[in-house]
């Protein structure tokens, strides 16, 4: 049915209610009956430039693409207009986008990369590819309806190991078959896990983000390494094949992360630690199985890593994103947990936490960076085809001005970000603790300053439209609110900037003068 040609005459015919066509991209739409059914209203159709007419502009500045995809939507489409050719596409799964600065440079034809090879690029493409058909459904729906991530999709990255590499390179993807074999455990390095980090934060669902495992990236590294060796050989399958969660469980409500301040207690009783206390913040917490805790013992502060059982309660904390990230609020209740669950020595558990930091802020930065990039494309995008005073958008010098700093602030993060991934990957983990720590604070606190104004900056492109869950504005939407979140996960902004100056402050040369 689809199929069948119509010329622009024939189209003009059907233009009142009861009989109304529209021309939609070289498609021709029977909204004879949808019309009265219309969430815009049906006398929007009926205008003269409308009804019987090539209405694409039109379409374009009131909708999403993915109105037309909608299957309820899509049968309304009875053929397509003789001589003319569709030109707007919806993107494939895998495919790069066209959009100028929604790529990273090393992924627009013609540009060349000091760090990425083919078997990266290889790499990439399966994992958009992955995430695009496998994810990002998935991932829209419990935006809405704030469901955790369901198991059959936990099962699907699992069958490829993406949750055990989203940990990074090392011996826990040892004899792994990685994204059905594009890389090989001792090839994957951190430009790889770059690309899984861009590639997980596309679908403009900052909810869905955290809900994907981060618990277990944040949490895990703790038991792989400092974990005993039964204890790892247990828990690490469980979680790294999606069977069991893990969250990393710090923060309460009376310390913040000022570990000194915490009020969780572990007192022993002969082999087992009696754990009291309650935990806020905590990402995955609503559905973890374990918690990776920080708690006050008699010399000092220890972590351990906790079980659930009838002992701990979760309960969910309403916040400004969607609740798919399951953040918690945990009560330990008297939890007897085993002596061997305890992560590196007894009272030493600060530097079981610091060790990860590093890993942990330039994994936020990545994904924080790639939201940006995908608001800049909504940006350019809808700066085009949005028509005011007869002008696109774009024809405003106030709008490109907006466009050029936000283009400027996302290139300049990533240029520094895929730097210092560059030293991750030829450094030692020694060098990179007493060398990286300081640039990584000062780029975390840069890409999440840049967040916050490029949050300003897109809400002033997209208008009222930026304030809408649903529509043309609904990225910006998910984005404004939540981006303001990267200057606080994993150190704050401005701790992040003063650890910056201070660790560079140490290197200054004692000789140094004007
Ligand atoms: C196949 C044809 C069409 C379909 C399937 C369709 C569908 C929809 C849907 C689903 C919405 C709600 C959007 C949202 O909140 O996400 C909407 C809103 C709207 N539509 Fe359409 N529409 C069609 C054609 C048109 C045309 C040709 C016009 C031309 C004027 C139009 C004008 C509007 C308006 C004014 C709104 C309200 C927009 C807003 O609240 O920002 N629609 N339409």
């Amino acid at each position: 049915m689809a199929s069948k040609q119509y010329t622009e005459e024939e189209v003009a015919k059907h233009n009142k209610e009861g009989d109304l066509w529209v021309v939609i991209d070289a498609k021709v739409y029977n909204l004879s009956k949808f019309a009265a059914m219309h969430p815009g209203g049906s006398n929007v159709l009926f205008a003269e430039s409308v009804a019987g007419q090539d209405a694409t502009q039109a379409f374009f500045g009131l909708h999403r693409l993915e109105v037309l995809q909608r299957p309820q939507y899509a049968r309304l489409q009875i053929g397509t207009v003789a001589g003319q050719e569709s030109v707007i596409k919806a993107p494939v799964p895998g495919e790069i986008s066209r959009v100028p600065y929604a790529e990273a440079t090393w992924l627009v034809p013609g540009f060349q990369s000091p760090y990425y090879t083919d078997r990266h690029r290889k790499f990439q493409t399966a994992v958009r590819k992955f995430f695009m058909e496998v994810v990002e459904p998935e991932a829209i729906r419990c935006e809405e309806n704030g469901k955790r991530i369901p198991q059959e999709v936990v099962d699907k990255m699992s069958e490829v190991n993406l949750i055990a590499m989203r940990l990074g390179p090392g011996k826990h993807l040892e004899g792994r078959t990685l994204m059905n074999g594009t890389v090989e455990p001792k090839e994957f390095c951190y430009f790889h896990e770059l690309i899984i980090n861009t590639e997980l934060a596309r679908f403009g669902g900052r909810g869905f983000v955290d809900g994907l495992l981060a618990g277990a990236v944040i949490g895990l590294p703790p038991v792989l390494n400092y974990g005993s060796p039964e204890l790892k050989a247990r828990v690490i399958p469980e979680v790294l094949s999606g069977k069991k969660f893990l969250a990393l469980a710090i923060s309460e409500a009376f310390a913040g992360s000022d570990v000194g301040g915490i009020q969780t207690t572990a007192v022993r009783d002969g082999d087992f630690w009696i754990v009291t206390g309650t935990k806020k913040w905590i990402t995955n917490g609503g559905f973890a199985h374990y918690f990776t805790t920080g708690c006050k013992t008699e010399t000092g502060f220890t972590v351990i890593l906790i079980e659930r059982d009838d002992s701990v309660s979760t309960k969910a904390i309403k916040t400004s994103y969607s609740a798919t990230a399951g953040t918690a609020y945990v009560t330990f209740d008297k939890v007897r947990v085993p002596v061997g669950n305890t992560l590196g020595k007894v009272g030493n558990g600060m530097s079981v936490i610091l060790s990860n930091f590093n890993h942990e802020r330039w994994m936020v930065t990545a994904t924080a960076l790639s939201a940006q990039r995908v608001v800049v494309e909504e940006c350019m995008k809808w700066a085009s085809q949005r028509m005011v005073f007869g002008k696109p958008l774009t024809s405003q010098a106030v709008i490109r001005a907006k466009l050029a700093a936000m283009i400027s602030r996302v290139e300049a993060g990533q240029n520094w970000l895929e730097n210092i991934t560059h030293q991750m990957n030829n450094m030692s983990y020694a060098e990179m603790s007493s060398r990286l720590a300081g640039p990584i604070g000062l780029l975390k606190q840069y890409v999440s300053r840049s967040g916050q104004e490029i949050a300003n900056d897109s809400t002033q492109i997209f208008g009222g439209r930026a304030l809408t869950v649903t529509g043309m504005g609904k990225v910006i939407e998910n984005f404004q609110p939540t981006s303001a979140f990267d200057a606080i996960l994993a150190g704050a902004e401005d701790v992040m900037a003063d650890l910056g100056v201070r660790q560079a402050m140490k290197k200054m040369p004692s000789g140094a003068r004007l």
